[in-house]
């Protein structure tokens, strides 16, 4: 059997540390990136500074130093802990002939090996290019420049080859975008069609790796073996989710909600990808109960937290109801589980038990502002009728003269949408 360990690239890590506090844990995370990208991390260098530098990122002293390893190491590449500007990175390349990555391009590629279905692979292109634009190097060639005099007809005249290139670049953009236009109306398309059933929705947000996936798993399991049809993939692996997924799940008491699940995040997490991926995260946008997937086993979770917390705000998810679920409680030596404090859970999604707990806590989150209220619903509205008797928490059902009498408890949202048939609403305001 062929080694593929023999086929990894082997490159050196490095990063400027200019007191910012998370450094230590950004050139972790780094490394896993490198490893997620299928390479073998050979050394890692850092500096000190008090700032970086605006021309080569590194200090003089030490852009030779880095040459110097690279070569006693044998690599030829250098993945760096920061997004560099254009210019950061030919000039490092000039100086030290080597092939320098920066942590945006490194994302990006994971991302684009992880890319499978067609949202997704159209959501990294378009965020590749828009990378690469300002990226592409002059040739150098005199050729390439384009004459002035090509007359008025053609468009190009007075460009240079690498303004054609960018506009060849700009177009690709374009039509991508038009594209992912087109997927992402079907996709919203079938969004909606769920939500006309009117069940809340929940969504699991998180660190990348957390157990997002494992958690959903989990609760798609609860009260039957489900068929693994429903089941979405996990795997200890960065980003192995990059797509939304939602499955209904329902509850012993009759009661139902959706679930989705979708794309990790991970901290500097490049801004054209979240630009990108926003369609995917509407799920999370629409929820009415976030759960954030923490793996409390981490010795950095307080940072992943907080690079979730601040990317759903880049995206716009703000201010909704949301359980801390600490996952791979079984992981942390002396961590009691599971346990519910408040809005945290200690759990474990590969622990039955955990998920049951889990399950409790979602009801009491999701269901706490549910109104008891009779509606009459006259029987020339038999399809709300229906609708009502097959996704709402029905309490009693009487066939009266003018229509079905139903007692059930509603959401807010169902409230407002069944609004006019509303008879009386029992005092059962939990
Ligand atoms: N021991 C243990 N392992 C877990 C637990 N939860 C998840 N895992 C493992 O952690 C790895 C990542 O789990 P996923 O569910 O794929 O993580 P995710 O959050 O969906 O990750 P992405 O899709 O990459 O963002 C898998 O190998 C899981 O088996 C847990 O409670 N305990
Ligand atoms: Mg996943």
């Amino acid at each position: 059997m062929k080694d593929l360990n023999n086929n990894k690239e082997r490159v050196i890590v490095a990063g400027v540390s200019h007191l910012q506090p998370d450094f230590d844990y950004t050139m972790d995370e780094l490394s896993s990136l490198v490893i997620a990208n299928n390479m073998e991390v050979a050394d890692v260098i850092t500096q000190k500074a008090d700032s970086i530098n605006g021309s080569t990122y590194f200090g003089a002293g030490k852009v030779t130093e880095i040459a110097e390893i690279a070569n006693a190491d044998d690599v030829s590449t250098i993945v760096l802990n920061d997004e560099l500007t254009p210019s950061q990175i030919r000039n490092l390349e000039k100086s030290t002939k080597l092939s320098f990555m920066d942590r945006t391009e490194l994302i990006l590629q994971v991302f684009s090996n992880r890319a499978h279905t067609k949202q997704a692979k159209l959501q990294v292109e378009i965020a590749k290019l828009q990378y690469q634009l300002p990226r592409i190097h002059p040739s150098g060639n005199p050729l390439d420049q384009q004459s002035a005099s090509g007359g008025l007809a053609n468009r190009g005249a007075g460009e240079t080859k690498l303004e054609l290139d960018r506009r060849v670049i700009r177009k690709r953009i374009d039509y991508l975008k038009n594209q992912l236009k087109a997927v992402d109306k079907t996709i919203d398309v079938q969004s909606r069609r769920r939500n006309n059933t009117s069940l809340p929705l929940v969504s699991l947000v998180g660190y990348t790796n957390a157990g997002k996936s494992t958690t959903m798993n989990g609760l798609l399991n609860i009260n039957k073996d489900d068929s693994n049809d429903r089941k979405v993939f996990e795997k200890n692996m960065l980003f192995a989710t990059l797509d939304t997924s939602v499955r209904k799940i329902d509850l012993e008491d009759n009661t139902s909600f959706l679930l989705s699940d979708t794309v990790g995040f991970v901290s500097k997490l490049p801004h054209n990808l979240i630009e990108s991926f926003k369609t995917t995260l509407k799920e999370a946008a629409a929820a009415d109960l976030l759960i954030q997937v923490i793996d409390v086993s981490d010795e950095h979770w307080r940072n992943m937290l907080k690079v979730t917390e601040k990317t759903l705000n880049e995206v716009g998810v703000k201010g909704k109801p949301m359980i801390y679920a600490f996952n791979k409680a079984d992981l942390k030596p002396g961590q009691r589980f599971p346990t519910i404090e408040g809005d945290n859970i200690f759990y474990s999604a590969i622990d039955k038990k955990s998920i049951a707990k889990l399950v409790e806590l979602i009801k009491i989150k999701l269901f706490a502002n549910y109104q008891e209220v009779s509606l009459l619903i006259p029987y020339k509205d038999q399809k709300i009728t229906e609708g009502i008797l097959q996704n709402s928490q029905v309490l009693k059902t009487d066939y009266l003269n003018e229509g079905t009498l139903i007692t059930a408890k509603f959401s807010p949202h169902e409230l407002e949408l069944y609004h006019d048939y509303i008879q009386e609403t029992a005092n059962a305001k939990k």
